[in-house]
């Protein structure tokens, strides 16, 4: 058996994540497990850092309110969605997408998103007035309505959402194509971009691998969107996995799709759902692609309402899990980030008291501190909610 992951070679060789003095194709450095193939053991240099985009927030609790019971929905308030960003914040995670400006009763678990960010403001106290620290919290937007209210509400990060199939664009945003929907994306963006206060303008492609109601979607209206995005005032493309089957392959199609429209690496992010095990497979391929913005929900929450079947996102106590084996710095914070995985937990699951006691610990300064900081103690937690989800939908 032989794994062969076609890498661009050169752009490889470039960016120094194969060394120089190699003499091997991408595919036979990369895994190179065939029998009578020359044995190499030596993994392309992975790139030193990797920024985490926390979504646990937004894509995570996006879903709730469509749970069998509605225990969880009813304590989604507005203070807690933001307590759970600014404690995945204070894990220092690089962006943490806290909040949503889109029609609540389309997505009733995102009402008040105005709210969130006047909550953050409170939280952070004089950190709100830092405008690196507060452009970390960012806002999805569907539209240009979208962002002027998130503009309105002081946001200075933005995310549009856009996609590549027309059903999708559908079901999500109402539009009839997904044409539509990259106008609409690009609106958003531009009205974004033209304000001097935002910073980081996020542009999302859903389906850039397939779609939950087509087939497989195609590279080259991925990179279409993505250079209209980018020409709109994006500030990063993020490649979005919606029902998790993306695959290597598919991935390097795009980043090769995306790099001949003259997008570079550092301007490409990823988002990775979890629904056929394959995120991590999916990560470290973008990382050997020279990505280094990954998306990832605590606890292992998320799922779209408009993407039936497609389960939760890449957990983020994964992510800094293989990143730190990898030799990947995050400059996440574990202790904390564990405690953000039990407060979202504890949401997801609509448990009242463990949520009371969480807030009640974090005001006595108990709340991730103390004890070590292994990362490793992290899986438990993303484990914990996979195994709440049955009980909660009364499997
Ligand atoms: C997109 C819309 C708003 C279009 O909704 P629409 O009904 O087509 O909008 P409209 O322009 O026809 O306006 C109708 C009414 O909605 C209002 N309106 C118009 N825009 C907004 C807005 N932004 N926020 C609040 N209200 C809005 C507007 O003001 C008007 O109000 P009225 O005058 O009748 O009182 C709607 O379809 C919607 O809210 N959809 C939900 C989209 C969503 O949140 N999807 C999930 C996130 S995407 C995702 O999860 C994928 C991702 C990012 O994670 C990556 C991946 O995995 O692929």
């Amino acid at each position: 058996m032989m794994f062969q992951l076609r890498m661009p070679f050169m752009a490889s060789l470039q960016r120094g994540h194969l060394s120089r003095n190699s003499h091997l194709s991408a595919a036979g450095v990369f895994f190179s497990y065939g029998p009578g193939h020359s044995c190499f053991h030596t993994l392309p240099l992975p790139p030193s850092h990797v920024n985490i985009n926390e979504v646990g927030p937004r894509d995570g609790l996006q879903n709730e309110s469509s749970c069998s019971d509605n225990r969880s929905s009813a304590l989604l308030t507005p203070y807690r969605r933001a307590f759970l960003a600014f404690l995945l914040k204070q894990a220092n995670c690089h962006t943490v997408e806290a909040a949503a400006f889109v029609r609540e009763d389309k997505v009733p678990a995102m009402a008040g998103a105005a709210q969130v960010f006047e909550h953050l403001r409170t939280l952070e106290g004089e950190n709100a007035n830092k405008r690196d620290v507060w452009a970390r919290y960012v806002a999805l937007v569907p539209n240009r309505k979208g962002a002027e209210k998130a503009i309105d509400a002081g946001v200075n990060s933005l995310a549009v959402v856009t996609c590549v199939s027309d059903a999708f664009a559908n079901k999500n945003v109402g539009t009839k194509t997904w044409q539509d929907n990259l106008r609409l994306a690009c609106e958003a963006a531009t009205t974004a971009a033209r304000n001097a206060d935002v910073q980081r303008v996020r542009g999302y492609i859903s389906c850039s691998f397939a779609c939950p109601y087509d087939t497989l979607t195609r590279a080259e209206d991925v990179a279409h969107s993505a250079a209209a995005l980018a020409d709109a005032g994006c500030t990063e493309i993020v490649l979005g996995d919606t029902d998790g089957r993306a695959s290597v392959r598919r991935l390097e199609e795009n980043v090769t799709a995306l790099s001949r429209a003259g997008l570079e690496q550092d301007t490409i992010g990823v988002h990775f759902h979890d629904t056929f095990g394959q995120a991590l497979a999916n990560v470290y391929a973008s990382l050997a692609l020279g990505i280094t913005s990954v998306d990832a929900s605590c606890a292992g929450l998320g799922g779209c309402p408009f993407a039936p079947g497609a389960t939760g996102n890449l957990a983020t106590e994964d992510l800094a899990f293989f990143a730190e084996g990898a030799g990947v710095s995050t400059g996440v914070d574990a202790r904390r980030l564990l405690a953000a995985g039990r407060y979202a937990h504890a949401l997801a699951c609509g448990d009242e008291r463990l949520l009371v006691k969480l807030e009640q610990d974090w005001r006595d300064g108990k709340l991730g501190s103390g004890g070590d900081a292994d990362v490793a103690k992290a899986r438990p937690v993303a484990g914990r909610a996979a195994r709440a989800w049955p009980r909660k939908l009364g499997m």
